[in-house]
């Protein structure tokens, strides 16, 4: 027999829905509701709109999504370059949207670690390799000496495997050497977040490849979080996490697990897409699924025991 709820009782369930731990509350980075809308001429355009993605400490995770789908536009957000129009994103108990010039100073040199597409904009033309990942040491101040700096600068290039590189200067290296010395750059100030927006763009698909294994050394190595903005297919698949952003908002995620085979002991890396569901329950269905099925406006749905159908509208009415 079921009795209907007591004021008593709806009130302390509404307080334990405000009191339950907040939207994101262990995660290293957190987006909620982002929004970043730019106006040109009068124009508005809308490159985030409502965008949610929670990043555990730890994850090596690629962004990916058709050109203009506002993977940029968050990937400078989550750096302190630009602020979001509306929304709320933490990184390391960092709140993007409260920071003060200073902070936000404090929060580039030491929180994020940048790389980007041009292996040119990365580095200091007219420094050394090792001097160029001695610099935001210096720059961050701190104790540490010029030699100390130094020894820091060559033990980040030895595990990148570029300290045969450390007198040289950009033109003097490869385009793959200057991106791994670029990674050890952004690593120095022993950042939370690594944030690399088409790493690979300029480079050949070998090269490419080096340049992943750099990211996964120092996130297995050193235990950094990663995100990368990539268009490259190979990339994505290594990870074990790709987000696609469509239209400024999160819509699939795949992720990889390991699978061993029980007689050969075989692993296989087996991939499945998931769709994100928000918070207020809309969920973005496949663009090919609603088509096969000629869905559109209205869908019936069946609550199952363990899963949810959606029908075709079989109502009748137009
Ligand atoms: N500073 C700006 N001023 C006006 N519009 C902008 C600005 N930056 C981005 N946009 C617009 O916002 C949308 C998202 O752009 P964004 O660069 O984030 O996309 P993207 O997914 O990174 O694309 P790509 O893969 O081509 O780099 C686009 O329509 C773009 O034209």
């Amino acid at each position: 027999m079921t009795t209907d709820p007591t004021l008593a009782e709806l009130v302390d369930k509404a307080t334990a829905t405000r009191t339950g731990p907040a939207y994101g509350h262990d995660a290293l980075i957190t987006c909620d509701r982002l929004v970043r809308v730019f106006s040109t001429d009068g124009v508005e355009v809308q490159a985030l709109q409502g965008l949610d993605l929670l990043v555990r400490k730890g994850e090596l995770m690629a962004l990916v999504g058709a050109s203009g789908s506002g993977k940029s536009t968050l990937m400078n957000i989550l750096a302190g370059l630009d602020t979001p129009t509306a929304g709320a994103a933490r990184v390391a108990d960092h709140d993007l949207m409260a920071m003060t010039a200073r902070d936000r100073l404090h929060y580039r040199r030491k929180v994020v670690g940048f790389i980007w597409q041009q292996t040119s904009r990365n580095l200091l033309p007219y420094l050394t390799a090792a001097q160029n990942v001695a610099l935001p040491l210096q720059l961050a101040g701190g104790r540490r000496r010029s030699r100390a700096r130094a020894e820091r600068a060559l033990e980040l290039m030895e595990l990148l495997q570029v300290a045969d590189c450390r007198d040289r200067r950009p033109h003097e290296m490869s385009g793959g050497q200057q991106q791994r010395v670029a990674i050890a750059v952004a690593l120095a100030c022993d950042p939370a977040v690594l944030l690399a927006d088409e790493p690979t763009g300029e480079l050949d698909s070998h090269t490419a490849q080096q340049i992943f294994a750099a990211f996964r050394t120092a996130n297995e190595e050193l235990g950094t979080t990663i995100v990368i903005v990539t268009h490259d297919r190979a990339v994505a698949t290594e990870v074990r996490r790709t987000v696609a952003i469509r239209d400024g908002r999160t819509s699939t995620e795949v992720l990889r697990r390991s699978e061993v085979d029980e007689t050969t002991g075989h692993e296989t890396l087996v991939a499945r897409e998931y769709a994100m569901l928000d918070r207020a329950g809309r969920l973005q269905l496949p663009a090919e699924y609603t088509r096969a099925l000629a869905m559109r406006d209205r869908v019936a749905l069946d609550l199952e025991d363990d899963h949810i159908t959606v029908w075709p509208d079989d109502s009748g009415h137009s």
